[in-house]
């Protein structure tokens, strides 16, 4: 009986397919399961045929129906594995397949693909490019070297004639992919002796001899990073009903790289924008930091909210597989940790107030001491200065630097405000009440003064790091000691929505020279991220750690869709009519509930949307329930607990010029000037998070006058 594996440049293609030619596509691996190799051949629905003019003469296609085609490379040496390579429209089918040429590299003896007609006469062009070039990208390595790394005769010639990065990648989907890791390595500057111990040598089988002599089989079996086999029914369904489990699998090169880098001097931080893959590389890295102390280390991994600690819970379990690993990672929001540090160390957590508290406590402060300053400013103030720089005294509070404030304050009027501050954290004491922030604040504290002794974790794994703020930050250097591999932080600025300023240097976390950018997206389809990015686009933000500006250019997608769909209506009534047609459109084309969401900005709106679903019949799921991934429910929430997650289809609802910028979210200009720009880009910010939750189809309605951000 045959074997059947999957290349990853299949998943690329079937995640996006309709669910009608995925059932086709079952049918037909199905086949491969369950017909002898002379069978297969003789199948009249499958039809096996050869490609004319192949430049591989294993290249096969497969009928998938009568526009869809399946490309199998099939063995012709007398093993018996056929690896699926891709799912393409009949045209393309051929051209794809006559093009492409697998081998096994020479020193890892995993399977390799190249375009080789693509780099065939792409060669000659680059060669007289680069001649009249200063310099090339690899030259001052020997051919020698070069072959030791796996790199053949065919892409030696090419690679040869690239002058720099930016030409590397371009050319990169071309190449053979172990090779093509091997020349980024070199590229960054790695040493060859690095890249053979870091991705050569990994992967190379211990038994390889001094020529590759594998068979089809043998070479597709040393090729874990990219192909996926499927022993038998149960796991073909498995594996093809949960494509996004892909993830699991087949890392980009970029991602693979910075997960599994064998060891970091320091803290590492790892941006990019939204679908890039940050949450997956984390995981990753939490594997790879487990299979490096096997003697029992423990890893922190945290994130933002709880539902996103829930799901990565879920991913990390099955990533990892086994249970005893799984115990060794804490998975949990900062929050949850401070509260836990809080109560291990004085055996009992204080009482945490919310946001509408903290604004009660300090519009009274404000009438109390007949203060000139808002509530929102003496909140802002306690959060970006005091709570910040963990400040304890008046004589502190004079000295700071208030830094991203955009109002001046004099000695005297620092005093004045000191008085409000501190009888806010007075008052909050003698309760035995804190904020979230002042807890964290108390963690890290608690934590630093334990001593070295005190238990700590081995490594941390920030997600979602771009909404911590300095005193969750200070709480999560103190949990880890200061060593290789302590921290490795994950996040995004263009999805900051709570306005947190953090300086990472100055608080001991730096990340000079660890730092890497993802850059290809694998969530949303190219159109939606680009009108997505239509709403931040010419936004500048400042980087994760503080040092510099961020901006979203370079991002692409490797997936294709429709359009979003935008559309706007006279009244609510008939926005949320019309929101009710959409989503049975979703579920009438296939799509469950479960992957469909609704988001808007305020609450309101959201009741009156789950109240228009239920009175059809369309059943809904709230995320701040955090219902279980297979509940059946269209997910309905607010725009700001939409952060990490994703579905299939997104509707953003309600987007209209009052709820996008609200204007109580924004500090007023003549109060500050700072904050009220951080606000508005937080604003901008939100709506971005929302719409790029998207996988396939992104709809955004309003009533009336549209959010001025849609005009951008
Ligand atoms: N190499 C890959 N192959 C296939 N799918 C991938 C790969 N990397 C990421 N994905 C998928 O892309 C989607 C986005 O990944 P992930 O959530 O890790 O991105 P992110 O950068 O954390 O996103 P965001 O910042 O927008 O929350 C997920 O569905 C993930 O499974």
């Amino acid at each position: 009986m045959p074997q059947l594996a999957f290349a990853n440049t299949f998943w690329d293609e079937y995640e996006v397919l309709e669910k009608s030619v995925k059932a086709g596509v079952r049918k037909a691996m199905s086949k491969f399961q369950k017909l002898t190799v002379a069978e297969l051949h003789a199948d009249k629905g499958l039809h096996l045929e050869s490609v004319d003019i192949a430049r591989d003469a294993r290249m096969r296609t497969i009928r998938i129906n009568d526009f869809w085609r399946g490309v199998v490379l099939a063995p012709d040496d007398g093993s018996d594995t056929f690896l699926l390579v891709n799912v393409v429209s009949h045209d393309k089918a051929y051209e794809w397949a006559s093009k492409r040429i697998y081998t096994v590299n020479t020193a890892t003896r995993g399977l390799e693909v190249r375009n080789v007609v693509a780099i065939e006469q792409l060669t000659p062009v680059l060669e007289q490019a680069a001649a009249q070039a200063p310099s090339r990208l690899f030259e001052e390595y020997s051919d020698f070297t070069l072959r030791e790394l796996g790199i053949d005769e065919g892409t030696l010639r090419a690679i040869r004639t690239i002058i720099d990065k930016p030409q590397l990648e371009a050319f990169g989907t071309l190449l053979p992919e172990d090779q093509f890791e091997v020349l980024q390595y070199l590229a960054e500057g790695f040493k060859p002796d690095a890249v053979y111990r870091d991705v050569v040598a990994v992967r190379r089988p211990a038994d390889a001899g001094p020529e590759p002599t594998e068979d089809l089989a043998t070479a597709i079996a040393n090729t874990s990073s990219r192909i996926t086999f499927v022993s038998g029914p149960a796991e073909l369904e498995e594996v093809l009903s949960k494509p996004f489990a892909a993830w699991r699998v087949f890392l980009h090169p970029t991602q693979r790289r910075v997960a599994y880098r064998v060891s970091y001097g320091g803290p590492v931080q790892v941006t990019g924008g939204p679908g890039t893959g940050k949450t997956v590389v984390a995981l990753h890295r939490v594997k790879h930091l487990l299979g490096r102390s096997p003697d029992g280390g423990r890893i922190l991994l945290t994130t933002f909210t709880n539902a996103m600690a829930a799901a990565l819970r879920q991913n990390l379990a099955l990533l990892l597989e086994d249970p005893a690993l799984l115990d060794r990672v804490e998975v949990t929001t900062v929050n949850s940790l401070a509260h836990y540090v809080v109560q291990e160390r004085k055996g009992r957590a204080p009482a945490l107030i919310n946001d509408a508290d903290e604004r009660v406590r300090w519009g009274r402060l404000v009438r109390k001491f007949d203060l000139a300053w808002t509530e929102q400013f003496l909140a802002q103030e306690y959060r970006h200065v005091i709570l910040a720089q963990d400040i304890g005294s008046s004589e502190e509070y004079l000295k700071a630097v208030r830094r991203g404030r955009g109002s001046a304050l004099g000695p005297l009027q620092r005093a004045k405000v000191w008085r409000a501050l501190e009888e806010f954290t007075r008052q909050l004491e003698s309760e035995g009440k804190r904020t979230h922030l002042q807890l964290c604040s108390e963690a890290a504290r608690l934590r630093r003064n334990a001593g070295p002794d005190f238990p700590r974790y081995d490594h941390v794994v920030v997600d979602e790091a771009q909404d911590l703020h300095p005193a969750q930050w200070r709480l999560l250097r103190a949990v880890v000691p200061e060593r290789p591999d302590d921290l490795f932080i994950t996040g995004d600025p263009h999805q900051r929505i709570y306005d947190s300023k953090v300086a990472l240097g100055s608080l001991g976390i730096s990340v000079a020279g660890r730092s890497s950018r993802l850059r290809v997206n694998y969530r949303n389809t190219e159109e939606i991220l680009v009108w997505a990015t239509g709403i931040v686009r010419n936004e500048l933000v400042e980087d994760l750690g503080g040092d510099g500006m961020e901006t979203l250019a370079g991002y692409q997608s490797v997936l294709h869709g429709a359009r979003p769909r935008t559309a706007a209506f006279g009244s609510e009534e008939a926005e949320l009519t019309a929101l009710v047609d959409q989503v049975r459109q979703w579920t009438d084309a296939g799509v469950r509930t479960s992957e469909i969401a609704v988001c808007t900005r305020f609450n309101n709106l959201i009741d009156k949307a789950v109240h228009r679903l239920v009175a059809v019949g369309i059943p809904v799921a709230l995320v701040k329930d955090n219902p279980a991934a297979d509940e059946e429910g269209v997910r309905i929430a607010t725009t700001h607990s939409m952060k990490g997650l994703e579905f299939r289809c997104v509707a953003v609802v309600g987007v209209t010029a009052g709820a996008f910028p609200f204007s109580r979210a924004v500090t007023d200009e003549t109060v500050d000037r700072l904050q009220h720009e951080t606000d508005l880009l937080a604003e901008r910010c939100l709506l971005f998070v929302a719409c790029t939750r998207a996988r396939e189809a992104l709809y955004v309605s309003w009533s009336g006058a549209p959010s001025s951000f849609l005009a951008a």
